[in-house]
């Protein structure tokens, strides 16, 4: 990766067994942000850690952790909560796979699976757990001293995308989770992510809303001051708003980017399934992910997606944080985030680990402020794309969208999608994507 450093993961304290897991995995340099953070969690301090998109940041908190864990590796050790369930996944891989040589035993207790399963894998005390906070929080809250007991002797708690997951949106779970593990004076408090903020700053050493103790105390910042990755690349297309699902399939199929595996992002779950029927329609192996999948085709579409056999992935931003799927070239912004750093976070699924990417941001009339928010909160101009500017090819493909998209409204309609979104919502408060 591009910030390599000179130190190697043994001057950081690692111990053999780990270095060649990490080794198996082709990574043999630590990055900054690992340099900056292994050797002062190890030293037992409480850490703050905001590092690029892709920069390694999921190694700089497990590494120390492991590192701690076998050298006595009993019990419930370590807690890790992050928003998504899918990032929950993908980061218990990491464990597991850091960890294989060591007997490791790693839960994943998220939203949208059996809570009973959940409830007897806790019970076998397991050494890492990997969370999102609302179904933590109903296993704490529901479950006896058997299945959640150990978690009042925890070492670690870990909040990775710390900003979002300080935000009010998990307030209530978050404070549920924390209240059931050590005070802050006997556990390693470590938040992480890309986007640090003030807010999550000032939050050091203060007493909680709620008159409870202060979250953490850290001592050490290592934090970027650049915001993107500098091998990201960015660049923009100005676009009526009627003709956008042509422009999307002619970059999508443009000699640039035919074969390139990307990500597309949406602000809406309707506009999620409408372009992928659109896409499908026109014969581009496509899949999506949004909240209102039920967990298994979350889950199998990010599979497709990683696996290649879906090469677009159309998505709401319950992808646009954390996860790390090194074939991406290319991140489409189709419709415009209004917070900066949600488009950063987005952004970053290409450009990891010193690789080259592209994100193509579709500005519509609309969009103007939010663009020039964008470019001061990342200190940087974006680029005209010049790959889609034939208006005479345009026209020739507008007939044939609008022909998919008619063709896709009509099916959803069939298919009564947003009577079935609604009662959804209703039914299932548990299983929103950002809660559990
Ligand atoms: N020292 C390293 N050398 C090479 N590759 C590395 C190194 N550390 C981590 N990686 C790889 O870099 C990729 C990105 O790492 P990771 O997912 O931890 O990034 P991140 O900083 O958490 O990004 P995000 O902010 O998007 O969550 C992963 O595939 C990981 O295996």
């Amino acid at each position: 990766m591009s910030t390599r450093s000179t130190s190697s993961f043994k001057s950081l304290g690692l111990p053999k067994w780990l270095i060649d897991s990490l080794s198996a995995m082709k990574i043999t340099q630590p990055s900054a942000i690992q340099k900056g953070c292994i050797p002062k969690i190890l030293q037992g301090s409480d850490c703050i850690g905001g590092a690029k998109t892709g920069s390694g940041k999921t190694i700089a908190f497990a590494a120390p952790m492991l590192t701690k864990w076998s050298e006595d590796p009993s019990g419930m050790f370590g807690v890790v909560l992050t928003p998504t369930r899918e990032l929950a996944m993908q980061i218990a891989e990491q464990f597991t796979a850091l960890g294989s040589s060591m007997n490791i035993r790693v839960s994943i207790v998220v939203g949208g699976e059996s809570i009973v399963k959940q409830a007897l894998e806790l019970q076998r005390k397991p050494h890492f757990i990997i969370a999102t906070p609302g179904r933590l929080a109903h296993h704490i809250m529901n479950s006896g001293e058997d299945t959640i007991g150990g978690l009042i002797r925890t070492k670690y708690l870990v909040l990775d995308e710390a900003d979002f997951l300080l935000t009010t949106t998990f307030a209530k779970d978050l404070g549920v989770c924390i209240g059931a593990l050590p005070p802050k004076s006997k556990r390693q408090t470590l938040l992480f992510t890309a986007t640090i903020t003030d807010q999550v700053r000032a939050l050091k050493d203060t007493v909680q809303q709620d008159g409870k103790p202060p979250l953490f105390s850290y001592e050490v910042e290592m934090v970027d001051n650049v915001a993107i990755p500098s091998t990201l690349r960015t660049e923009y297309i100005l676009i009526p708003e009627y003709v956008k699902e042509a422009y999307l399939y002619q970059l999508l199929t443009c000699e640039a980017y035919s074969e390139s595996s990307a990500i597309i992002f949406v602000n809406r779950t309707t506009t999620a399934e409408i372009l992928r029927r659109v896409l499908k329609n026109m014969d581009i192996r496509v899949a999506s992910l949004h909240s209102q999948m039920p967990q298994q085709e979350r889950t199998n579409s990010l599979q497709r997606f990683r696996a290649n056999a879906a090469r677009v992935l159309i998505a709401t931003d319950v992808a646009s944080r954390g996860l790390d799927i090194p074939i991406v070239e290319l991140v489409i912004n189709y419709d415009i985030p209004s917070d900066p750093d949600v488009f950063i976070h987005r952004s970053g699924r290409t450009a990891r680990a010193g690789r080259s990417g592209d994100a193509i941001s579709f500005i519509t009339q609309r969009d103007v402020s939010r663009i020039e928010a964008i470019e001061s909160r990342i200190n940087k101009k974006m680029v005209e794309c010049g790959k889609v500017h034939d208006t005479a090819v345009i026209r020739k493909c507008l007939s044939k969208v609008t022909k998919a998209k008619r063709e896709a409204l009509m099916a959803m309609e069939k298919e009564n999608f947003g009577e079935r979104k609604k009662s959804q919502r209703k039914k299932k408060v548990d299983q929103k994507g950002f809660r559990t």
